[in-house]
């Protein structure tokens, strides 16, 4: 059964259309990146999902329950780092987690999962005096508690220093071994790049492209560049590798000591052994991906 399915959803707040039609689904298991620039929509969903905001149409479900009539059971699968996120000054971190177990109805080890969100030392501090990260710490900490199937991060790295980003995206990792879906929204690229299984860009409300991050790559422009350096090519060559599957265009340069290449990512292979069936010797290559930076661009118009 997919996690997620967002049914030609739309948001209309007077004359600010906030999302249009968005269609997508997010399979059981997959860590699922939203991304787009301010303003593009991303919270307005995540709302829709925890039925804090009412489409003005299409449906949402979740593990098949629709978000908005089935709202309780839907939620009831979901962990929430929602983006207005808020703590109990009085409540210490311990006492925040037992709260949720308490009201889940499950028993865990708060330590452990204080331990996972780097507040193992705060544990007894009355989360009033914490910083801006470390609330953000304690909220995922207990949006984890219970292992739901699926977990919701709305911009989850904003507001954490460099190891609080490292830390979040390796606990992302670990949701996803234990089978969880994941599904957060960001626009910082190399946050989704390094975890995500799928991206949906989202811009002005609608879903501007939907793909991995190497399907995205390949649309935008070629994908990946290989230099080749070489010895021996001989005339015709290049139009032979350029009727290769997956190659767009081979030319020479370097006073004809390398060969490049622009293909798809399945393509580099070939390429390479291409030449040196022909008899070319290689004696070395690299790769150059299409940037992430101008693939984003390429699809919100350059806004970030
Ligand atoms: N309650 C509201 N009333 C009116 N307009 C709203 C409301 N909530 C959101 N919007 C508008 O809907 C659009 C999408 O906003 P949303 O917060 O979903 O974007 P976002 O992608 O999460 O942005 P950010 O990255 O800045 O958080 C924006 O134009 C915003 O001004």
């Amino acid at each position: 059964m997919a996690a997620i399915e967002v049914e030609n959803i739309s948001k209309r707040y007077g004359t600010v259309t906030a999302l249009d039609r968005v269609d997508f689904t997010v399979e059981e298991g997959e860590v699922f990146g939203f991304l787009g620039p301010n303003g593009a929509g991303k919270s307005t969903m995540i709302n829709i999902f925890l039925d804090f905001v009412r489409p003005t149409d299409g449906h949402v479900r979740i593990f098949g329950h629709d978000c908005q009539t089935e709202g309780k059971q839907a939620r009831e699968r979901m962990g929430v780092l929602p983006e207005g996120y808020h703590v109990y000054e009085r409540l210490t971190a311990r006492q925040h987690l037992e709260f949720v177990m308490d009201s889940k109805g499950v028993a865990e080890e708060p330590m452990e999962l204080l331990g996972r969100v780097g507040l193992r030392d705060a544990a007894d501090r009355q989360a009033g005096g914490f910083s801006k990260g470390m609330a953000q710490r304690l909220v995922l900490a207990m949006a984890l508690i219970g292992d739901p199937d699926l977990i919701v991060l709305d911009e989850p790295t904003t507001g954490l220093d460099p190891n609080g980003a490292r830390e979040m995206r390796n606990i992302i990792l670990q949701e996803a071994d234990r089978g969880a879906t994941v599904f957060f929204s960001s626009h910082i690229l190399e946050q989704v790049e390094a975890v995500c299984d799928r991206v949906g860009i989202l811009h002005q409300g609608e879903l501007a492209a939907i793909d991995t991050i190497e399907g995205l790559r390949e649309s935008v422009g070629g994908g990946t560049k290989l230099q080749i350096q070489v010895e021996g090519v001989q005339n015709g060559m290049l139009d032979d590798i350029e009727t290769l599957e997956g190659v767009e265009k081979a030319w020479l340069s370097q006073e004809g000591t390398q060969v490049e290449v622009t293909c798809s990512n399945d393509a580099k292979l070939d390429v390479v052994v291409a030449l040196n069936d022909a008899g070319v010797e290689v004696n070395n290559f690299r790769t150059e991906e299409a940037s992430l930076e101008d693939m984003f661009a390429e699809y919100t118009g350059g806004s970030r």
